[in-house]
């Protein structure tokens, strides 16, 4: 890997404002205005801010699910354009995107067999016999037991269901994660197994994590540093400690007041 998992290089994303069939445009969103945001290796950063502020159409662009209007992105030093330009699955080896809504985001018509099965065998080129001993480790390593491969979505409890979408994204090989408010879903308690597992993984696999959510407790327990973004921009950036304890930016002061703090929130 190079220094740095994500460079986000003044990146925007205009929705809309094009021409309609009888005269004048649609209305232009926007949704992300100049943004530049590092990830080092090894690294979480959260991205905050409220609802719209740009945070998931940031996030779909670095996996290549939106494609940016203007700037550049590198993943773990290619250029993403040129990646994108080889295909998904050069992206998906690299990068991959947990979903808020874990039973959502998986098939409802396929076993978690089949589920792991397409990242490991196309993705990380695990074909024959090794991908069985591959799916059990990856399960083992979220926690779940063996057994899990012939069930299907709908079996497990939400925070389960997580636990088997981050291990698809870990049958990909990527090291790089994107999370999309991934325990926003999940009761309280389970949050916090959820993660600890997160913790855990990143260390076990020298992960990088880019962690959008807009709630402040998990930010703060989770997060190395934090990107503040506020209509589309990113307002403040900063180590994370140093910016719950003295945020600058007005908008950083404003959200940290309206959010409940959970002092006690930063696990271990
Ligand atoms: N496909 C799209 N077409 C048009 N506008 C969009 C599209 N996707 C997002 N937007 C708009 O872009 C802005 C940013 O949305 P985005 O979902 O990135 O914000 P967010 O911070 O992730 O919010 P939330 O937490 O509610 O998901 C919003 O005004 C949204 O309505």
């Amino acid at each position: 890997m190079s220094g740095n998992a994500i460079v986000i290089d003044n990146i925007t994303k205009t929705f809309g404002g094009t021409r309609r069939l009888f005269g004048g445009r649609t209305h232009a969103v926007h949704a992300v205005r100049g943004v530049s945001i590092k990830v080092a290796e090894g690294e979480t950063l959260a991205v905050v801010g409220e609802s719209g502020s740009g945070k998931s159409t940031l996030a779909r662009m670095l996996v290549g699910l939106e494609r940016p209007t203007s700037g550049h992105m590198a993943i773990d030093g290619r250029d993403a354009a040129e990646l994108a330009g080889t295909g998904p699955r050069a992206f998906g080896r690299m990068i991959q995107y947990v979903f808020q809504d874990p039973v959502a985001s998986l098939n409802p018509r396929k076993t978690v067999e089949q589920i792991l099965d397409v990242p490991l065998r196309l993705l990380a080129g695990h074909g024959g016999p090794d991908r069985k001993r591959r799916m059990h480790q990856l399960l083992d390593a979220v926690q779940m037991p063996k057994d899990t491969l012939e069930r299907y979505p709908h079996e497990f409890s939400g925070g389960q269901a997580q636990r088997i979408a981050i291990a698809r994204a870990l049958a990909a090989s990527a090291r790089i994660l994107v999370l999309d408010e991934p325990v926003s879903a999940l009761d309280v308690s389970v949050q916090a197994q959820v993660l600890i597992l997160l913790e855990d993984l990143k260390a076990e696999f020298a992960l990088s994590y880019l962690f959008i959510s807009h709630d402040l407790a998990v930010v703060e327990s989770i997060s190395d540093r934090v990107a503040v973004m506020y209509q589309g921009q990113v307002v403040e950036t900063g180590p994370s400690e140093r910016l719950f304890a003295s945020p600058q930016h007005e908008y950083t002061k404003t959200l940290l007041m309206s959010a409940p703090r959970l002092d006690h929130a930063r696990a271990g």
